[in-house]
């Protein structure tokens, strides 16, 4: 029988109708979020899971009504923990990680994990492992064990990984296995790498590498925007430097025949906006949605292939540049918020301005952001609307939910 040799990843667009993508329903991790860690967990409130759950499989039915394919990373984990040396490597791996004080602690979790089934390994390696769920095994006492430790958790939990969005992201057929800038979503990473190399679906013979976890420049997924199969827009960030986005470029520069041009989007560092997609993104072939606040605070420059680094050239304003490198005789800035000041910041708060797109023209967005929303309809885009009461929490929205693994190609 002859193998298939078409890849499975395949993202050439921000717009192209939407078959494949990589979600994570929320499960136990949330529930480890106590007011003391909200800040190290990169939360503003604590959640409540049950309606997070309904409120996810909202957003999950949504994609599936519209002929998208829902991969689940806990269930693709599980998967790869199938095999023994998949298994034993990612445990160790991820107990390295860990710095666990007692020197013989990190060798009797291992066994106590190694014994348990892929499910549960793949539950525990994403919700955590907390220290009352350990067994109190018998071992010598040592400094650390007389000395009380406010730290709850063995394995730390991963509440933030229902924002698949940001530990990787599909560009052309290849992936990009993202350097967090914060340790709190390191693991996000590590197990994605995992499931590249050792999943099946990735096609990973097909597949390229972008960038990967242990580098040392952050990158993260919200940053990263495929405007068309040329070009791609990466936003610098309070999570995405610049060496990050000179680096990946050249390695797409060099390894995908299509992609002529990066553009970095510079925009402020800060907690509300911290990715460029929380401020922006593509909604038509020609339409943008963006927060009004942020717009004359952004600077652009074009990547272009270079010998050693890209060449980097200031653009002048950020319409324009886009105008130029997709081509186009006009493009459209919706604001969002319906032109009302406070309205725009509230609703941007909540995520009004990321929108995933899943055709052209047709966009997933939070129903509580309703003049946000109305404008997009006034532009003729479609807006299919899911709940997100308890999902906002973490601050993200459909865009940062999902991790697109096929688009069709336009
Ligand atoms: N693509 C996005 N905008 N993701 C939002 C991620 C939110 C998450 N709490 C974090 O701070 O990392």
């Amino acid at each position: 029988m002859a193998t298939e040799r078409t890849p499975f990843l395949n993202v050439r667009s921000e717009i192209g109708r939407l078959k494949a993508v990589m979600l994570h329903r929320p499960g136990r991790e949330l529930e480890r979020i106590t007011p003391q860690y909200l800040h190290e967990l990169l939360f503003d409130d604590i959640p409540w899971l049950k309606k997070m759950r309904e409120e996810h499989d909202g957003f999950a039915n949504a994609l599936r009504m519209k002929g998208c394919t829902v991969y689940y990373y806990e269930e693709m984990l599980a998967d790869i923990l199938n095999d023994e040396h998949v298994k034993v490597q990612l445990v160790t791996e991820v107990l390295e990680k860990c710095n666990i004080a007692h020197p013989d602690l990190e060798g009797l979790i291992r066994d106590f994990l190694l014994q348990k089934n892929s499910q549960e390994i793949a539950e525990i390696l994403i919700a955590g492992l907390h220290k009352k769920d350990f067994p109190d095994i018998e071992r010598e006492k040592r400094l650390v064990d007389y000395i009380k430790e406010e730290y709850p958790f063995y394995i730390n939990p991963l509440p933030n990984l229902y924002f698949t969005r940001d530990p990787g992201a599909v560009i052309g057929n290849g992936l990009c296995v993202n350097a967090m800038n914060t340790h709190a979503r390191d693991r996000e990473t590590m197990i994605l790498k995992y499931i590249y190399d050792y999943h099946p679906t990735f096609r990973k013979d097909l597949s390229p590498l972008w960038y990967s976890y242990d580098r040392k420049y952050s990158l993260e997924g919200g940053d990263i925007l495929v405007l068309s199969e040329r070009v791609i827009a990466v936003g610098c960030s309070e999570r995405t430097s610049a060496r990050g986005i000179e680096d990946l470029a050249m390695n797409l520069f060099r390894g995908d025949e299509k992609i002529k041009e990066v553009i970095a989007v510079q925009i402020p560092f800060t907690r509300a906006y911290m990715h460029l997609d929380t401020v922006f993104t593509m909604v038509d072939y020609d339409k943008f949605t963006i927060y009004p606040g942020v717009e004359d605070k952004v600077r652009v420059f074009r990547l272009t292939e270079g010998k050693t680094c890209p060449k980097v050239t200031p653009m002048e304003n950020f319409q324009g540049a886009l105008k130029e490198v997709l081509g186009l005789p006009a493009i459209q800035f919706i604001q969002s918020g319906g032109g009302d000041e406070v309205t725009a910041a509230r609703e941007q708060w909540n995520d009004s301005t990321n929108t995933l797109a899943i055709a052209p023209g047709v966009v997933v967005t939070y129903n509580r952001n309703e003049a946000s929303n109305a404008t997009l309809r006034k532009h003729g885009i479609e807006v299919v609307e899911i709940e997100g009461s308890e999902l906002v929490r973490g601050r993200g929205g459909p865009r940062c939910m999902s991790m697109p693994l096929a688009r069709e190609t336009i």
